[in-house]
């Protein structure tokens, strides 16, 4: 049984629609993430879930309980959230120990104990009596971290709670809230609009756009195959190459023109292209299904180089064709001897061409 569930969400801010018939589920140990861009409703999303917001149709789930109606205090969630949250009045184990004490429930020792315990993994045994106003932002992120972490709670909830440290401190927390979520193994719902850091947390990863999910999946599942034009678009550093093609059967076999080139689809796509019987179409190619072509070769996109941006162990080159900007990722040294100006051959490995819908952009599957 999912640990947390959201079924059908419906929220309107003014006359916005923020959240549109959203739903997805949630295992226990599983950490999922919601990432879109700015504006996708993800935020919306997560104070349904901790019961900040009402939506206006659907429902929250937590283990058993339909939590909709809930207040906040009594779902049992833990929460971090960007703009930490805590309580200027209070020292760090005050903050800590707060949600414990309000709850009444668990004995002052215990509670001494585990928040304790969570100070010394996040290194902040030595400022338990230090004011929080005297803490810096990753410290004060730290405490918002180890307040949920002394709470057993039935799910927990992240909203973007590392976008203001530097890049070290995000890298070191991120490890941190990995591991308070392996040792609860609850249902963890993570919000972020930073694919990296998505990729690099999530089991599960849901695609938001105008708030609606595009897609669900496992991270290589949204790079490999994405669902639509959008997450084709959005995922991966670059993202995917989108081009208008046409497709041409040729002895048994198609092949996409788009660019001046012939692109051959491996022979598994024919069956699938017979039936769909449409030429136009939108043809996604991986930056990194980019090969150096020859002199003469008919599948080759001819270009202009207009930038090549070196990176560690990999070189993103961006090619400027007659009516589209391309970018190929090669393995450092793969690219040659490249300056802007240079004119550039490239084929396609035909295993890193996707196609998609031209009209509904939905993705078409061999
Ligand atoms: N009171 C309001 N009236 C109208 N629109 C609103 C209101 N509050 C929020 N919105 C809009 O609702 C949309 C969803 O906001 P939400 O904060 O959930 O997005 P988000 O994906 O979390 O974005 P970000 O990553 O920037 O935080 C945004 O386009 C926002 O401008």
């Amino acid at each position: 049984m999912p640990s947390l569930e959201v079924r059908g969400l419906v929220k309107r801010l003014g006359d916005h629609l923020a959240v549109d018939d959203l739903s997805f589920t949630v295992d226990d140990g599983e950490f999922f993430v919601l990432l879109g861009p700015s504006g996708c409703g993800k935020t919306t999303t997560l104070r349904i879930i901790c019961g900040l917001e009402q939506p206006d149709a659907g429902e929250v789930v937590v283990g058993d309980r339909v939590v909709t109606s809930l207040p906040s205090r009594e779902r049992n969630l833990g929460m971090v959230f960007q703009e930490y949250g805590l309580y200027p009045s209070m020292d760090v184990f005050g903050n800590m120990a707060y949600g414990l004490q309000a709850r009444g429930r668990t004995p002052k020792d215990e509670i001494e104990r585990r928040v304790r315990a969570a100070a010394d993994r996040l290194d902040l045994g030595a400022l338990l009596t230090s004011p929080i106003t005297d803490l810096s932002g990753g410290e004060q992120q730290r405490v918002a971290l180890g307040r949920a972490m002394v709470k057993d709670a039935d799910a927990y909830l992240f909203d973007e709670p590392l976008s203001n440290l530097d890049p070290k401190l995000r890298y070191r927390l991120r490890r941190d809230i990995l591991a308070l979520h392996r040792e609860k193994k609850r249902p963890s719902v993570y919000v972020t609009h930073d694919q990296t850091e998505a990729f690099a947390m999530g089991d599960v990863v849901a695609v938001l756009a105008n708030g609606r999910v595009q897609q669900i999946g496992p991270p290589e599942e949204l790079v490999e195959r994405p669902a639509n034009v959008f997450v084709a678009g959005f995922v991966g550093s670059p993202p995917m190459n989108l081009l208008s093609a046409r497709l041409a059967a040729t002895d048994g076999s198609y092949v996409a023109h788009s660019q001046n080139a012939a692109l051959p689809l491996p022979p598994a796509w024919t069956p699938t292209l017979r039936e769909y019987g449409k030429e136009q179409v939108t043809l996604g190619i991986r930056p990194d299904a980019w090969v150096r072509a020859s002199d003469g070769d008919e599948a080759a996109v001819v270009g202009e180089v207009a930038d090549v941006e070196p990176l560690i162990g990999e070189t993103v080159v961006r090619l400027r064709t007659a009516d589209a900007t391309l970018a190929a990722i090669f393995h450092a040294g793969e690219e040659g001897d490249l300056t802007p100006g240079d004119t550039l051959r490239m084929g396609v490995a035909p295993e890193g061409l996707r196609l998609f819908d031209h009209d509904s952009e939905q993705a078409l599957v061999p």
